[in-house]
């Protein structure tokens, strides 16, 4: 595909120049003056490689070089250096430039070096999209967290992912379950095969057994073609069955079949299909309540929980929480353009604080949004939501906030916020002296800063 290439460069003449050049080996070029028209075009147009002057109106093409790595990665910058500025073109491949040429006295390298550059672009686009088939590319080593009771986990998971066995993932949400499957692929014999991951609260009963396990035309309704299921898919790789404890019971039957023999039968089909498929499974649900309630399989639970991990909350490990965040403030930033360099200790005695029942992925949240809302380099609470900041004084436990001065607490500090901090009227709703109420805002060490 015809590379597109864009230049930025002050100087008109030498940039039709060049344009031309480029535009007689076929490549598609885009010109822009300064920086802040360069950095336009990326916004609206796919290009692939930006040839950037130095010194521009607006800026340094050094800098920028480093910018529009950052945010587009797959994009390759060739430097234009001015004569004898090579400390420039150092810095800008320290910034993440593809190389640098001199102006003038280099007009016979840059045609190569811009082939060069597309063969790399081409090279970031097949990566990418080897990323993607990998799914989201957990490997033990990106997973984070340093506690001992998650290292003790990592290590349990380490120790099953070389076998065949099915594994059994437990966890609330959001603690990492499908991480956890993907590194356990990752790092087993199977990882140059599928990793499918299927959701099993997704589907209705019966979309669910023809997503698995596939059906033959006409089997029902709308069964057009024959349909290959997600274990004809993950043949001889993995299946990540998500949720596993919203399955029904008789496809519950089905699943324990495939366990046993490797064997099914496709909706509407009459011959067997066989799989060879590792099947690693995941639920929030407590499983052995669920066998009470008759609503799961005995002989499933126990043919999947021969190997069983338990995936701590963080509440149970706060002092992943820091590490995980700094590591999240910092990708979130990189991917919109932020620069940010750390938290403030305010910051991460509250995150730490609180209560986290979304686990992982509503800190993931949290940091996001508190990227997208500073102005800092250092991340601090007043980007953090308004009920974070007041939670800080009632975490540990849900049940904690449920005692009795927890309840007197909350109720006051609601008060409050609803008089914007006028005491003698949220005493007076209080039905409570005015005394007291200052004995308790002083005991509960009561927020006093209303906004507006
Ligand atoms: N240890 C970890 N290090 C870094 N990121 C993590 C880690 N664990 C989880 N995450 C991130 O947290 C989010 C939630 O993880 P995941 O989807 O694996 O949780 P889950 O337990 O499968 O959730 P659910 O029960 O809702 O399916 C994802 O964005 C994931 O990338």
């Amino acid at each position: 595909m015809t590379k597109r290439i864009l230049i930025i460069d002050d100087e008109a003449k030498l940039r039709g120049l060049l344009a031309r050049i480029i535009q007689l080996e076929g490549f598609e070029v885009l010109e822009a003056g300064d920086i802040r028209s360069g950095l336009k075009i990326l916004e609206k147009t796919d290009v692939d490689i930006v040839l950037c002057d130095v010194k521009l109106p607006d800026g340094n093409g050094v800098e920028t070089a480093g910018t529009i790595k950052t945010r587009y990665p797959h994009i390759e910058v060739i430097l234009l250096t001015a004569y004898g500025n090579i400390a420039d073109g150092v810095q800008a491949i320290k910034n993440g430039a593809f190389d640098y040429i001199t102006k003038g006295d280099d007009n016979s390298r840059i045609i190569p070096l811009i082939y060069k550059a597309a063969e790399k672009v081409d090279l970031n686009k097949r990566l990418n999209s080897l990323e993607k088939q990998l799914g989201k590319k957990y490997s033990f080593d990106h997973i984070i967290g340093r506690s001992k009771r998650f290292q003790e986990t990592v290590t349990l998971a380490k120790k099953v992912a070389p076998t065949d066995t099915s594994v059994l993932l437990l966890g609330e949400t959001g603690t990492g379950k499908e991480v956890f499957a993907q590194a356990i692929h990752l790092a087993g014999r199977r990882n140059s095969k599928s990793f499918v991951a299927v959701n099993c609260s997704a589907f209705s009963k019966d979309l669910l057994e023809s997503e698995m396990f596939g059906h033959k035309a006409g089997a029902y309704t709308g069964a057009l073609k024959d349909k290959k299921g997600l274990f004809e898919e993950a043949h001889n790789g993995t299946i990540f069955l998500d949720e596993i404890g919203e399955m029904a019971m008789d496809l519950q039957a089905k699943l324990l079949r495939v366990l046993e023999s490797g064997e099914f039968i496709k909706v509407g089909d009459s011959k067997i299909t066989k799989v060879d498929v590792r099947v690693i499974a995941a639920t929030n649900r407590n499983l052995e309540e669920e066998i009470k309630n008759g609503t799961f399989r005995s002989d499933l639970f126990y043919r999947l929980s021969a190997f069983q991990i338990n995936i701590p909350a963080l509440r149970e490990r706060k002092e992943d929480i820091k590490p995980l965040a700094e590591s999240f403030a910092l990708s979130i930033g990189l991917k919109i353009g932020k620069k940010i360099k750390g938290l403030s200790p305010e910051y991460v005695t509250t995150l730490e604080n609180n209560y986290w029942q979304g686990n992982i992925r509503e800190l993931k949240n949290v940091i996001e949004r508190s990227v997208i809302l500073t102005d800092s380099e250092e991340l601090d609470t007043g980007t953090l939501p308004y009920e974070l900041t007041q939670k800080k004084a009632s975490a540990g436990s849900p049940l904690s906030a449920f005692a009795m001065n927890s309840v007197e607490k909350l109720h006051i500090q609601k008060v409050l916020n609803y008089t914007r901090g006028n005491k003698a009227e949220a005493a007076r709703l209080l039905e409570m002296g005015i005394a007291t109420l200052y004995r308790k805002i002083e005991e509960y060490k009561l927020n006093q800063n209303f906004p507006g």
